[in-house]
């Protein structure tokens, strides 16, 4: 995706919020965008989602379907939660079976199966944002751009959205996001967008081309997955490209290789690598260690296949 000379102002007359964006937007990453308050990073992130058009420039390439959580969800709708959420999958051009099973399961995922029948003027703040997560993830998009999302979300939906994050980057999407919290998916980040001026600059966090400075926090915790490759492949040349969560390797072990990856990502990885041809053969998973270098592996065992 790509934006080319991008401007947006309110109005005709309006102060440009952003002026001569150009920036191109990778697949299978996760992008943070950051910048002061009232810089414009919602501005952006509506143009993004294609909600709002440019007052100026184009977008190409958009990856479809592309789906959005506002900041502002608008909760007075006359439907209950799982109704909505099924309107919306048909909408979105499942069938009426598919459409139900979606729409109950994403809202079991999040932890809000009970209250499927409740009208959603009647939802919490947090039961609200839930509907406003699971609307997004409804068909698996290819380009899912979260504004605060996990705001109003209790420990174990910001959770359920921290991997489903994970998924999407795992299948090749794209996924955009803002979050006040700068500990939110710290070390699993492709790359950031900085607003400032009107101005956005895009640098990578990880892999070839990292500014310096850039470097992603690992603050949130980390999961090393002890793995051997198919016969005869060269580690850690022979890994797969583009892996989930842009994992670390360290040598391991009689020839094994261990990958250091933020936790939302260790579930994406593991299928990555099991789904390789051929597959990458997982001998250990376990947190990655604290400050603690005795303790032991939480899950040391056969190989997963
Ligand atoms: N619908 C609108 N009509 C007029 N002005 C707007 C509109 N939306 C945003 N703006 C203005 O555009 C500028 C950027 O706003 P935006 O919400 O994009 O910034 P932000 O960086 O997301 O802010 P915050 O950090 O407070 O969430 C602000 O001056 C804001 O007042």
């Amino acid at each position: 995706m790509r934006l080319r000379d991008v401007g947006r102002r309110y109005g005709p007359r309006g102060p440009w919020v952003l002026r001569g964006v150009d920036v191109e937007l990778p697949g299978a990453a996760l992008l943070r965008v950051v910048g002061g308050n009232g810089t414009g990073k919602s501005t952006l992130l509506r143009l993004l989602a294609g909600i709002d058009a440019p007052s100026a420039g184009r977008i190409t390439g958009r990856p479809r379907p592309a789906a959005y959580v506002p900041e502002r969800f608008p909760a007075a709708l006359p439907f209950s939660a799982a109704g909505y959420l099924t309107h919306l999958a048909r909408v979105q051009g499942l069938r009426r079976g598919a459409a139900k099973r979606a729409a109950e399961e994403w809202l079991e995922r999040l932890g809000a199966g009970g209250y499927a029948r409740t009208p959603m003027t009647d939802l919490s703040k947090g039961g609200s944002q839930k509907v406003a997560v699971a609307q997004a993830l409804l068909a698996e998009p290819e380009l899912l751009v979260l504004d605060e999302a996990w705001t109003g979300l209790d420990s174990a939906a910001r959770a359920e959205l921290d991997r489903a994050v994970a998924e999407r980057v795992a299948a090749g999407g794209t996924v955009v996001f803002v979050d006040h919290d700068p500990r939110r998916l710290a070390g699993a980040a492709h790359g950031l967008l900085r607003v400032a001026g009107g101005r956005v600059e895009a640098s990578a966090l990880n892999g070839p081309g990292c500014g310096e400075g850039t470097e992603p926090v690992p603050l949130g915790p980390s999961a090393v997955v002890t793995v051997s490759g198919p016969a005869g492949a060269s580690l850690p040349a022979g890994l797969p490209a583009g892996l989930p969560g842009g994992p670390g390797s360290t040598p391991g072990p009689g020839g094994t290789l261990r990958l250091t990856v933020a936790a939302p990502y260790s579930d994406a990885l593991l299928r990555a690598l099991l789904a390789a041809r051929p597959p990458w053969h997982i001998h250990a998973v376990e947190p990655a260690p604290g400050p603690d270098p005795a303790r032991g592996s939480a899950t040391e065992g056969g190989p997963h296949s």
